[in-house]
């Protein structure tokens, strides 16, 4: 009861002090000031008072979670995927810089989702939203790698950002946080090394310049580094990061942009990659399966997985980026011309340059990037694919669609949101 009250009326004024007790008899503990309060919230959370946990039989239903960049890409779909496969789920609250529409029909629902409008730049908005909290899923970030932000914001927000939910976490006694990293915290390296069926072991070269893997590699070390702080109340923080490959899915916006491309291109695409180079990708439905597994699992199995790396996997088939994307435009009309890029190697260089310096001299008055530059042709023309099962060995992960389903879903989508080219 008092836990409910504590973190749903953050911004109600409070009565100077508090007596906590069980079944009506026993006190015990008094606190006084909104800090205690937080304090006390946490330690009910924690399960120091199983007694009040089982208060009201409302044992199924006792868990606060948040999601920072909820209403993002992968986001919504663990927001949905929490609601759907998170019984013991009472609140979530979906934090972002921007809130979907969406959110609306999520709340007639039998958990209250709370939308918190923020920034998690801001570290007072981050705790206000993180008190009371059992589990943080971290997954905000600015993902741009087409240089359409500077590389200031993007350091601002993936890496103060992500201090600034640790240091709540730690303020307000949340013990349990994951972080959405990124393939691109290993590689590829600028230096086009292959990762072929990598693993979390495997030895890579990883160099980064770009200022999307330079933040994210950052922000990695500090959740990393973060594991076994001590939070407010005295217990360990517990972390561990996810990294998915290249997301696809409903939703996934360049797969939007190369759709539209093909339209306009009258249903044609033109090969630019050879196809021997390969990909990892993964399902969004799967990224967001493991995420709520991993924050199911991480307060179980805090030895075994806090402070780990999981890349993000499922039965996506290895193909380059483009064959892979022909998977599901192919049946929604457009053509991959080409069995081998229509373009020699160094002209796309060339052109690569030549955007990059276009968008140099134009700034900051360009106002839509072309996405070939160096970095994304390096990415687009660099093996880099993952094999491992370690998500399955530390907790149980396994893919919660297949790649059937994951194909058949994404090609709905594009083919509903945006027609069919035939
Ligand atoms: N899309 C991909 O292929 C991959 C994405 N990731 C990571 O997954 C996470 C989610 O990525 P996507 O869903 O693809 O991106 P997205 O751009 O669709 O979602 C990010 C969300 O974060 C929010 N956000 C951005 N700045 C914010 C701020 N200052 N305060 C609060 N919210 C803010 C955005 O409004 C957005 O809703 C990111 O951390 C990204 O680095 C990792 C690997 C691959
Ligand atoms: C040369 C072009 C001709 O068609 C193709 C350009 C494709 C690129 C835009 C994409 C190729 C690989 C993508 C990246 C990869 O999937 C890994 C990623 C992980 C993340 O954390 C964020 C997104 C991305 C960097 C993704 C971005 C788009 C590509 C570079």
């Amino acid at each position: 009861m008092l836990t409910v009250a504590a973190s749903r009326n953050r911004s109600a004024p409070w009565p100077p002090a508090l007596s906590l007790r069980a079944s009506g008899q026993q006190t015990l503990l008094r606190v006084t000031g909104d800090w205690g309060r937080w304090q006390l919230a946490t330690q009910v959370n924690q399960g120091l008072f199983p007694q009040l946990d089982m208060a009201g039989s409302e044992q199924a239903q006792k868990l606060v979670y948040l999601v920072t960049g909820g209403c993002g890409f992968l986001g919504e779909h663990v927001v949905r995927m929490l609601l759907q496969h998170e019984p013991r789920l009472r609140e979530l609250r979906v934090f972002d810089l921007h809130l979907g529409p969406w959110l609306e029909e999520l709340k007639t629902g039998p958990v209250q989702v709370t939308a918190i409008q923020g920034d998690v730049t801001q570290a007072h908005e981050v705790a206000a939203a993180v008190a009371g909290a059992h589990v943080v899923i971290h997954t905000a970030g600015l993902v741009d790698v087409f240089g359409r932000t500077s590389p200031e914001t993007i350091h601002k927000v993936n890496v103060q950002g992500t201090q600034n939910v640790i240091e709540a976490c730690v303020q307000t006694g949340t013990r349990f946080l994951v972080y959405t990293s990124s393939m691109e915290v290993v590689g590829p390296n600028i230096k086009g090394h292959p990762f072929y069926r990598g693993n979390e072991d495997t030895p890579y070269e990883a160099v980064h310049k770009h200022p999307y893997p330079c933040s994210k590699a950052l922000a990695e070390q500090l959740v990393l580094e973060a594991n076994g702080r001590k939070v407010c109340g005295g217990l360990p923080l517990v972390t561990c990061a996810l990294r998915p490959t290249g997301i696809y899915g409903e939703g996934h916006q360049i797969m939007r942009d190369f759709y539209r491309q093909g339209l306009r291109m009258g249903g044609r695409l033109f090969r630019a990659i050879p196809a021997s180079v390969e990909h990892g990708r993964v399902y969004v439905g799967n990224v967001a399966w493991m995420h709520v597994l991993v924050a199911r699992e991480l307060e179980r199995r805090a030895a075994l997985m806090g402070g780990q790396v999981y890349f993000c996997y499922d039965h996506s088939p290895y193909k380059s980026y483009e064959d892979f994307n022909m998977e599901f435009l192919g049946p929604c009309g457009l053509q991959l011309l080409g069995t081998r890029p229509l373009l020699p190697y160094w002209l796309l260089v060339l052109l690569a340059a030549l955007n990059a310096l276009l968008q140099w001299l134009l700034r900051p008055r360009l106002l839509s990037a072309p996405m070939l530059n160096p970095y994304t042709l390096a990415v687009a023309n660099t093996t880099f694919t993952v094999s491992t099962d370690k998500a399955q060995r530390h907790f149980g992960y396994k893919p919660l669609f297949s790649w059937e389903e994951s194909r058949t879903r994404t090609i709905l989508w594009v083919q509903t949101t945006e027609g069919s080219a035939r």
